[in-house]
């Protein structure tokens, strides 16, 4: 290097000082400091950028997960196992008052191993109790572990829940070691699997089964974030939010899903403001007096076994998830991940609990039939109840620095994970539109696609979640395209990361047949779908109406044409006094949920009516709807 170069490069490293004219801080200096030690990018030799440029491409280019469903699969065998030892409890003899004591006994006093007669006919002599009985096999700890993690460093394995942890001691106190109980199919299946375990390997029989192979991942590591130390809670805030906790995850537990957690980071409020009788519902719909419940005698039945091909399932007949030669296919791949193969407003059917028996199928008593209690059989496998199966991504409510509670999970999340369903009341519309505009924002309307001007043969309805509900009911607003101010073009906010609950499953998500709802009744179920990876604690937002995007663009453009804008600028400068700042991360946006806002746009849209910018009454209305967080309220 020549030393003029030596010395320029030395200058530039050289911190400059920098002086300030109308700045100081508090001692009265006011100079800062200034280096030139940026990297200097056009320095990059040519052989240097084509490799980075053939490494940024094929970072695209890689498939990063794989496509094992560790989650559903594992959650689907868990419950089955669940149901069968409750059953076998079920139909065993109450437990002995004795015995119990001294397992209790034995648990809290060390060594102390007291032997008892056995009162139980099934397993005959004397048996002995240990502290620590030898753990089924048909329980291995639940891992909540997902493809993210690349090394598989760091997973922990989530707690079984209250219930499922004392339903693991009942089931293991009263035996020898050495005694098995008999194993049903799926756990011999199980139990077969970890006894080869136990011979190759030593110490892993009684792990969870191995997960898949860790994802490749190309490009800078994904960073969990931190969180934050909660704000230490008061007694009286910290029971609150436990009770409201452990409520909620034991009425999810019943349903065998996973545990709900209370985060408030931000300030000293204990938990939502939810009303006094607030009821959790998991995956079921409760039905307002006003509303006819559909007749589960309508469900359509399928005669196979292994629902693993759409065009072999009858009940796929009446669905519009069709290629273009007529082939049916599922809205999920086998692995359990919804496949985006849906068009906007298309309801997917899945299978149901009701098979029908081969008697009924062979005489060809077609596939709609009022359902005989005897037909209602088990499936041995299914690709096609993935909403129905139980939620296995833990929730988390937390407080939001702007806009009161919202949802995250505390586990990272597979693109196509269908996270649950959207429950509440289900109320006839006429009653939903009653709802004053402030507490509209719990409301979904079932059947929004056919609401917009499509004949519908059936009442229109829509879900309450003020007084019953399920998380779901915290997740917040964030629209795919963001600038509602009138004559700029949209800008493109963060996009949401769950898509809109359009996916209408129309059986429901309990193995009770009451909660299964035939197709094209008008009251199907809402699942919301992972549009993209997600990672643990990012909050889970959604576009409560996706449409406004184009709605926006159409009615932008109309007025673009017609060029008057003067009673716009008047009538939008009334309506914006008090609407709200909205949190979706772009500054160019108004959440427009207020009553006053609705007379002002309800004005504005005559306005506009009258003075020929809006040519149809129709546009007047779907233009009003745009604001509203609740679109089809406006629609007639
Ligand atoms: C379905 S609730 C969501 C949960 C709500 N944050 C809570 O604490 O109960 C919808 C309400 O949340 C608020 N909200 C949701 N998304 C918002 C956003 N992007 N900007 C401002 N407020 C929002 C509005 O008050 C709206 O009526």
């Amino acid at each position: 290097m020549e030393f003029r170069d030596y010395w320029r490069r030395s200058w530039q490293r050289w911190p400059s000082n920098v002086r300030w004219d109308n700045w100081n801080r508090e001692d009265g200096t006011n100079t800062t400091w200034e280096t030139a030690e940026t990297i200097n990018h056009s320095s990059w030799s040519k052989p240097e950028k084509k490799r980075r440029k053939h490494l940024a491409s094929e970072s695209l280019e890689i498939d990063v997960f794989t496509t094992t469903d560790i989650h559903n699969t594992e959650t689907y065998l868990r419950n089955q196992a669940y149901q069968e030892k409750l059953e076998k409890a079920r139909s065993e003899p109450e437990p002995d008052p004795f015995t119990e004591m001294a397992k209790l006994m034995a648990k809290h006093q060390g060594n102390i191993q007291p032997t008892m007669p056995n009162r139980n006919p099934l397993q005959g002599k004397e048996i002995a109790l240990h502290n620590t009985p030898e753990p089924l096999p048909l329980d291995p700890p639940r891992a909540h572990s997902t493809s993210f993690n690349t090394k598989g460093k760091g997973k922990r394995p989530v707690p079984p829940s209250e219930s499922e942890a004392s339903d693991v001691s009942m089931t293991s106190v009263h035996r020898k070691p050495s005694q098995r109980p008999s194993l049903t199919s799926s756990a011999k299946k199980r139990r077969s699997r970890i006894i080869r375990s136990e011979s190759s390997e030593d110490h892993r029989a009684i792990l969870p089964p191995t997960p898949p192979s860790p994802p490749i991942r190309i490009g800078p590591p994904i960073k969990t974030p931190k969180r934050t130390p909660s704000i230490p809670a008061n007694n009286v805030t910290a029971a609150k939010r436990k009770g409201l906790q452990q409520a909620w995850s034991s009425y999810a537990a019943k349903q065998a899903a996973a545990p709900i957690y209370f985060v408030n980071d931000i300030d000293d409020e204990a938990i939502p403001d939810l009303d006094p009788s607030f009821q959790y519902l998991e995956s079921t719909y409760i039905y307002s007096p006003a509303v006819e419940k559909p007749s589960d005698g309508f469900l359509v039945s399928c005669s196979c076994d292994y629902c693993i091909e759409a065009r072999n399932c009858d009940c796929q007949d009446g669905s519009d998830m069709k290629n273009p030669q007529g082939v049916s296919f599922f809205a999920y791949t086998h692995s359990g991940f919804f496949a985006f193969n849906v068009q906007h407003g298309i309801e997917v059917i899945e299978c149901n609990k009701v098979r029908l028996s081969f008697r009924s199928s062979k005489s060809g008593s077609g596939s709609m039939r009022n359902v005989e209690p005897s037909d209602v059989l088990l499936r041995t496998h299914c690709d096609n109840r993935v909403s129905q199966r139980p939620r296995d991504v833990p929730i988390e409510i937390f407080k939001t620095a702007s806009y009161g509670w919202g949802v995250r999970p505390t586990v990272n999340v597979q693109k196509g994970k269908v996270l649950g369903i959207y429950t509440g009341l289900v109320i006839p519309r006429a009653e939903a539109e009653a709802i004053s505009p402030e507490l509209s924002g719990y409301r979904f309307d079932l059947d929004g696609d056919e609401a917009e001007g499509i004949e519908v043969g059936h009442p229109l309805h829509s879900v309450d979640s003020r007084l019953y509900g399920n998380w779901t009911r915290f997740i917040n607003y964030r629209p795919l395209a963001c600038n509602n101010l009138p004559l700029q073009p949209l800008l493109l906010a963060q996009p949401p990361n769950i898509s809109r609950p359009t996916r209408y499953t129309s059986t429901g998500s309990r193995s009770d047949l009451s909660q299964q709802i035939p197709p094209q009744s008008g009251l199907p179920f809402i699942a919301f779908v992972a549009q993209e990876d997600i990672l643990a604690r990012t909050e889970f937002t959604f576009d409560y109406d996706p449409s406004t995007v184009d709605k926006l663009q159409a009615i932008k453009s109309e007025i673009k044409k017609k060029k008057n804008t003067k009673q716009w600028d008047i009538a939008f400068d009334a309506a914006i006094q008090g609407a709200k700042p909205c949190y979706c991360g772009s500054d160019q946006c108004l959440y427009l949920n207020v009553p006053s806002t609705y007379y002002y746009f309800l004005t504005l849209g005559f306005i506009l009516w009258n003075t020929g910018l809006v040519d149809e009454r129709m546009d007047i209305l779907v233009f009003l709807s745009i604001y509203h967080e609740s679109p089809s309220t406006f629609i007639m």
